[in-house]
């Protein structure tokens, strides 16, 4: 990853597109990445809040940005008078000590990562979140799209669950090659199947995010062995033994295996899982070990704030 200086932005830096003249104000990072850095700000003219991101890579940046456009465009046209915000708001440079840096400008998405989230609301909240998400993946494939690079870091949800995704460097035309994943997300990773654009590599890929943020153990000693034997059964295998998996484990085989006739399906069968007796008898599944560390956390950060203003 790139850490220069060069993109380290002080709050309250303006910056100013150089061909478009767009005028934005710093007011605080959001987050880093292998292709940039994203930073909150604010639109001089009309006050509103944007998250801009910052090129590493010229070409890499505009990539990322031809791809928003194209998938802009369909949504548009599909969405007709009824449509929200455009995603993408502006692309322009920014010169900064006598450096152009590429930068585009897009809607900032408020909410936490899919971790984080369901660190704070608990694990039962992934029925929710995983409904919306594969809703958008629906919107997204049906434009003739795939994702490519899904990980829960690419997921923000907010309080209510709704989610939106985030780093479009990784989507790809349907019948494309995946141009940019992550390891254990990766179908090819797995020996499960081609890294070809298809609605199909993006059920995997959440399939794997669910088995992550459940069961992590498990899956951390299976992406450990040799490449070579790495293969479906070993998620097969964690999904039909790990208890905080049971509530998912039909729609998860499905995933895994590609066996869904479309996203629409997969959509589907989620809803009927979350709304099933297996889940309207279990309270919640099985909070993970992690999630109860963070909640301990808490706590304790709690317990030392209320000890300190009692001492002062
Ligand atoms: N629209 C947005 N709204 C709010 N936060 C955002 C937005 N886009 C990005 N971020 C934050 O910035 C971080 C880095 O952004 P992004 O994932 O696009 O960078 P990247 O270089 O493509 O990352 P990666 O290494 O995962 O490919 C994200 O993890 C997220 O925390």
């Amino acid at each position: 990853m790139t850490t220069s200086s060069k993109w380290n932005l002080a709050q309250g830096t303006v910056v100013t597109g150089r061909w478009k003249g767009g005028k934005y104000v710093v007011q605080r990072l959001l987050g880093q990445g292998a292709n940039g850095i994203v930073y909150l700000v604010k639109h001089t003219g009309s006050a509103r809040l944007y998250a801009m991101k910052l090129g590493f890579d010229t070409l890499d940046l505009q990539s990322e940005i031809n791809v928003l456009k194209a998938v802009q465009r369909t949504r548009l046209r599909g969405l007709g008078e009824n449509r929200s915000a455009p995603y993408l708001v502006e692309v322009d440079d920014y010169t900064h000590h006598g450096r152009e840096i590429p930068f585009y400008v897009m809607r900032y998405v408020k909410g936490e990562a899919l971790r984080t989230f369901l660190a704070h609301k608990g694990g039962q909240w992934l029925h929710v979140a995983g409904l919306h998400l594969l809703q958008q993946l629906r919107t997204l494939h049906e434009a003739g799209w795939a994702f490519g690079d899904l990980k829960p870091e690419n997921v923000m949800v907010a309080p209510s669950g709704e989610v939106e995704l985030i780093d479009y460097g990784g989507v790809s035309a349907v019948g494309k090659s995946i141009k940019q994943y992550t390891e254990w997300y990766d179908r090819g990773f797995w020996n499960a199947g081609s890294r070809t654009a298809e609605p199909s590599y993006d059920w995997f890929s959440f399939a794997v995010v669910c088995i992550h943020l459940l069961a992590e153990g498990p899956l951390k000693r299976a992406a450990q062995q040799l490449p070579q034997t790495r293969s479906t059964n070993d998620l097969l295998l964690i999904v039909r033994s790990d208890e905080a998996l049971a509530p998912f484990r039909s729609w998860l085989e499905l995933a895994l295996r590609g066996d869904f006739r479309d996203t629409l399906h997969a959509c589907q069968a989620w809803k009927k899982l979350v709304t099933g007796p297996y889940i309207a008898r279990r309270v919640g599944v099985k909070t993970p070990g992690w999630m109860i560390g963070a909640f301990a956390l808490s706590l304790t950060l709690l317990g030392c704030a209320v000890y300190l203003s009692l001492r002062f």
